[in-house]
């Protein structure tokens, strides 16, 4: 392939963790942010942000987006043309639906494809996961469909994991932000065996629960004992939440990503309920939030 001078990057939300699979699986969802580069001639990096909270994302060198189109640069060791940025926001910020990956495999996919497709997509998959320091958010966001990615040294194996058709994700959005590294600040450094068994545990159950759409199974599965109940504290009417989702027909709720969303797993009878009894429990906290079903994204980045 050439060297291109304007590309267009597409990139899917993502929902991490998914209760037990914390920080090795994810799934993307039809949810997208835009991101448009055109190298210039002459010149400064030009920014340009559109959709909600555009406000709040940086426009000049210290951009995510950007600092993964650089960090491609750097790693084929040449320097990185001047561009004009485009930014159509569809993920909301600091939400726990997997933003900054959007960011990260934004910019390595565009830099890539720029540059005539340089690097192959696991060379790009292994510098997106070094940017973000884990791999479940950046793996769904550049491939697509539900990711579990395990480690073998400097290598990762990367598996695709059925979901059942019946299997509903409902996602809660709440008016508040919460950084990802805030949550990772609350978890603590060593967990008990009782506990990683409990995971490992429940993560087995939930690959098949997926699988199958066996909701006897999901329903124990969507439990962990690693992350949500450090997190859980930060997230005002989680329980009232959970309780809700729970009463109206879901298998469970957990955290999307490091928060503050939450996710409900329900079937296609029972999803339009679980929306209105999670809506309703954060108006009943005083919180405003978008609450909707969303369909898997099978094809993850898309450039054009
Ligand atoms: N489209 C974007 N372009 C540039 N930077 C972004 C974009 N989306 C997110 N970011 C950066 O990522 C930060 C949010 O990352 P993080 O706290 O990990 O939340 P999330 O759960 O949404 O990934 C934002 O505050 C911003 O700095
Ligand atoms: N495993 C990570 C996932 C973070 O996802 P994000 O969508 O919040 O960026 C974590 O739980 O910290």
């Amino acid at each position: 392939m050439s060297v291109v001078s304007t590309i267009t990057v597409t990139v899917p939300a993502t929902t991490a963790n998914l209760g037990p699979g914390f920080d090795c699986i994810g799934a993307a969802l039809k949810l997208y942010n835009e991101f448009k580069f055109t190298r210039l001639e002459e010149g400064k990096l030009t920014i340009n942000v559109t959709g909600a909270e555009a406000e709040r994302v940086q426009t000049d060198e210290s951009n995510l987006l950007y600092q993964a189109f650089v960090k491609f640069y750097q790693y084929i060791k040449q320097t990185p043309p001047t561009v004009k940025i485009e930014i159509k926001l569809g993920v909301p910020l600091a939400r726990g639906l997997g933003s900054s990956a959007t960011a990260i495999v934004g910019g390595l996919v565009a830099a890539n494809q720029l540059e005539g497709a340089t690097l192959s997509q696991s060379q790009v998959m292994e510098l997106a996961i070094a940017m973000e320091g884990h791999p479940d958010n950046v793996v769904p966001a550049l491939l697509g469909g539900c990711r579990l990615a395990a480690t073998s040294g400097a290598a990762w194996e990367i598996c695709d994991l059925p979901w059942h058709q019946d299997i509903v994700p409902v996602i809660a959005i709440p008016n508040f932000e919460l950084s990802t590294s805030e949550a990772r600040g609350v978890l603590p450094t060593e967990v008990s065996r009782a506990d990683a068994i409990f995971n490992t545990a429940h993560l087995g159950l939930l690959l098949r629960g997926l699988e199958t759409g066996n909701g006897q199974w999901l329903k124990t599965a969507l439990q962990d004992k690693l992350h949500q109940p450090y997190r859980k504290a930060l997230i005002p009417g989680y329980d009232a939440l959970n309780i809700a989702a729970v009463s109206a027909g879901a298998y469970g709720m957990v955290i999307s990503g490091a928060g503050p969303t939450l996710l409900a797993l329900a079937d296609k009878l029972h999803s339009e309920a679980v929306e209105t009894a999670m809506l309703a429990a954060w108006q009943e906290e005083g919180i405003t939030a978008e609450v909707r079903s969303l369909s898997l994204d099978t094809q993850g980045a898309k450039s054009f």
